[in-house]
C-alpha cells in the first residue's frame, strides 16, 4: 500500500507514465469528475495490503458484449414543464408507480396523487420517503429524455453520488467503505455499478470461477422488471447481470451485515431502459461518519441457517463476521 502510495504522489505528475497511470487506483479515482467535492479516499492503518492490481475504478458501468442500451428513437420522457409537476403521477416518469394508499390530492380535474419517492421540501428534500425505504418498491426517475430539465427534484440516483466515501482495511473482513460525513436516513449513497453482461456471459464466469457462490457476490441480476408475460422480450429471458469483482466504483467494496445500514433499491430512468436498471444503495437509518456501510447481501431471503444444521453442507460455509447482535452466522 506504501509502494502504491509514493509511486503515485512523488511520479504520477511526470510525463511518460500514462501506461502505468492507467493501472493506478489512485489516478484511477482522481479523475472521476466529482473528485474535488465528493472523492474517494484509500486508507489502511491495518496492514501491508494494497487493493488488488488487476482491479480499476470506474465512474459508470460499462456495457458488454451483447447489451444494448434502447436506441434514441424509443427513448421517451415525461412532458412536465414545472419540475414540480413531477411530484405526481400525472408525470408520465410515475405512472408505473405502484401504490395505492396515497395521499391523494384533488387537482381540478385531474387527479394528482403524490406518488413520488423522496421528500420534496425541508430538511429531507432528496431523501427516499419511509414508505418507499421499508419496501422492495422500484424507484422511477425522471432522466435526459425528460422535459423538466437537471434540476428536477426526481433526479437523485441521476445526478450521481453527493457523498465522500473512504475504502478503508477492517479488522477482520478485508476492505470495508464508511462515509466522511453523516449520512441521513433516506439519502442516497451511491449506485453498485460494473461491467453489464449476458446471462451467459455471467453462468460461463460462475462456471470458470473457483468457488461459484464466491462469484456471486460480484454479480447482481438485473431483474426487477423481470416478466416471462412481458411484451418486451429484453424482459422476458434471463435478466442481464452486473459483475463488480474487476471493474466498479467503492460501492463493490461494501461488506454484508445481518444489520444492516443501506439497502439496494432498483433504479429506473427511461422506461425503455428497464432491463438496464441501476441499483441505488440508500441509508435505511442515520449513519454517523467513521461507521462502516453495509448492506445484506441476501436481504434477508436466506437458506445459511437451515444448511448450517446439516455438517456436510456447514463445512463449506463462510462464517459470517458482521458481529451484528442478530447475526445469521453464515454469509452463505
Ligand atoms: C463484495 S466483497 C466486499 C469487499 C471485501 N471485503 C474486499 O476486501 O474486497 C465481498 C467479500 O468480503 C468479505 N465479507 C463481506 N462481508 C463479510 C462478513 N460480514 N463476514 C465475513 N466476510 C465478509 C467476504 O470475503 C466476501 O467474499
Amino acid at each position: 500500500m506504501e509502494e502504491a502510495t509514493k509511486q503515485h504522489f512523488f511520479h504520477h505528475g511526470e510525463p511518460g507514465l500514462e501506461a502505468e497511470k492507467q493501472k493506478c487506483h489512485f489516478c484511477q479515482i482522481r479523475s472521476f469528475a466529482t473528485r474535488a467535492r465528493f472523492p474517494v479516499t484509500i486508507v489502511n492503518t491495518e496492514d501491508d495490503v494494497a487493493l488488488d492490481p488487476h482491479y480499476r475504478f470506474v465512474d459508470n458501468s460499462i456495457l458488454g458484449k451483447g447489451v444494448e442500451p434502447t436506441k434514441g428513437e424509443f427513448l421517451t420522457g415525461c412532458e412536465c414543464v414545472d419540475a414540480e409537476d413531477c411530484e405526481y403521477n400525472t408525470c408520465t416518469c410515475l405512472q408505473d408507480v405502484d401504490d395505492t394508499s396515497s395521499d391523494d390530492e384533488g387537482y381540478g380535474e385531474k387527479p394528482r396523487r403524490k406518488v413520488y419517492a423522496y421528500h420534496s421540501h425541508g430538511t429531507k428534500t432528496g431523501h427516499l420517503r419511509s414508505k418507499i425505504l421499508s419496501s422492495r418498491n422500484p424507484i422511477y426517475e425522471c432522466h435526459e429524455s425528460c422535459a423538466c430539465g437537471p434540476d428536477c427534484p426526481n433526479r437523485v440516483v441521476e445526478r450521481g453520488r453527493r457523498i465522500p466515501l473512504q475504502i478503508f482495511r477492517t479488522e477482520n473482513r478485508g476492505w470495508g467503505v464508511r462515509s466522511t460525513v453523516d449520512i441521513k436516513k433516506g439519502q442516497f449513497v451511491d449506485r453498485y455499478m460494473g461491467e453489464i453482461i449476458t446471462a451467459q456471459e455471467a453462468n460461463r464466469r460462475r462456471a470458470k470461477s473457483h468457488i461459484a457462490q464466491r462469484k456471486d457476490v460480484y454479480l447482481f441480476a438485473l431483474d426487477k422488471f423481470s416478466d416471462p408475460e412481458s411484451f418486451d422480450n429484453r424482459l422476458r429471458g434471463p435478466p442481464l447481470e452486473v459483475d463488480g469483482e474487476f471493474m466498479s466504483g467503492p460501492t463493490r467494496f461494501v461488506n454484508h451485515s445481518c444489520e444492516p445500514n443501506m439497502r439496494i433499491f432498483a433504479r429506473v430512468g427511461d422506461h425503455a431502459d428497464k432491463h438496464l436498471h441501476d441499483l441505488a444503495l440508500f441509508a435505511i437509518m442515520d449513519i454517523p461518519r467513521g461507521e462502516e456501510l453495509t448492506f445484506d447481501y441476501v436481504d434477508g431471503i436466506d437458506d445459511s441457517e437451515n444448511d448450517a444444521l446439516d455438517p456436510e453442507k456447514r463445512k463449506d460455509m463462510t462464517r459470517c463476521l458482521c458481529g451484528s447482535k442478530s447475526c445469521r452466522g453464515f454469509l452463505w
